[in-house]
């Protein structure tokens, strides 16, 4: 495992850049943590004749401060088994252990609570609430989930770059900077890992790089990170590359020298 967490590292991978760029001084520095292991893990939908089987028995180790990208096709199970990691679904079978914890088996009222506690998420279209500004999106979570300080949402703004914009609100965002937001958000807890599904799905190329070069930096800075989607040049920026097809992992392979967001191209 390459060792991109490590604080003493120099930095040469800067992913991002102009006025938003984030500071880079103002994340911190973490040991490593938020490692997944999942053993045996099956997740099945539905019954009879409807049945899926979206996981097939699932066995994948992400030591804590890995990079992971998930690759494969459309159904292949990429989305299943990240809501499964983060605790959003409840493996069928399985052992299913995250930042230390086994949370196999557990009830969805347990899970939320190992979520709020663990676990961050960023979605494909940012899910912003649009009547609340940045700063306001990042502090709505500390006072739904009781967990971290509100009065980190501007410290946590400027470490994504988005400092001069904590009072705009969505609509007038940019797309990447309102992925910066929901990354912001996802951080409010202090999450030991990091989900990402599609995260640069709905942005172009420049913004795309930009959000990578962001969670690159978060994964130095000591967290786990899994980023799921179709693009396999997003591949490049990994140390661990999965691919999945058909609810079954089919490669893991692992990167000595990963490239910086900068590579990457759609
Ligand atoms: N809630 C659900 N109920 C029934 N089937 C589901 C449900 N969620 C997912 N599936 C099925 O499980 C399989 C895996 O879906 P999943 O969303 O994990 O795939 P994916 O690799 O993320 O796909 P995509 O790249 O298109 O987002 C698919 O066949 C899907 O239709």
């Amino acid at each position: 495992m390459t060792g991109r967490h490590d604080a003493e590292t120099t930095d040469t991978r800067a992913g991002t850049g102009g006025a938003d760029a984030p500071h880079r001084h103002a994340a911190e520095h973490l040991a490593p943590r938020g490692g997944v292991r999942l053993a045996g893990v099956r997740k099945t939908y539905g019954a009879g004749d409807n049945v899926v089987h979206a996981l097939d028995g699932v066995d994948l180790e992400l030591p804590a401060g890995s990079f992971t990208v998930v690759l494969g096709p459309s159904g292949s199970g990429k989305t299943t088994m990240l809501n499964v990691v983060g605790g959003i679904e409840q493996a069928t079978a399985g052992t299913v252990e995250v930042a230390g914890q086994d949370i196999s088996g557990r009830s969805p009222v347990d899970l939320a609570g190992f979520r709020r506690e663990h676990v961050g998420f960023v979605f494909q279209f940012f899910n912003l609430v649009p009547t609340l500004t940045a700063r306001e999106n990042v502090e709505i979570i500390v006072e739904l989930t009781g967990v971290g300080q509100a009065k980190r949402a501007p410290e946590l703004l400027a470490q994504v770059g988005l400092a001069e914009r904590a009072d705009h609100f969505p609509a007038q965002l940019s797309g990447g900077q309102q992925q910066r937001v929901a990354i912001a958000r996802a951080l409010a807890t202090d999450p030991d890992l990091l989900l990402a599904d599609e995260p640069t799905g709905a942005l172009d190329l420049t913004t795309g790089r930009q959000i990578l070069g962001v969670l690159l930096d978060l994964n130095r800075a000591g967290r786990t990170v899994v980023v799921v989607t179709h693009n396999a040049s997003v591949a490049q920026i990994a140390d661990t590359v999965v691919t999945v097809v058909d609810g079954k992992i089919r490669s893991v392979e692992h990167q000595e020298s990963p490239a910086d967001a900068e590579a990457v191209s759609w």
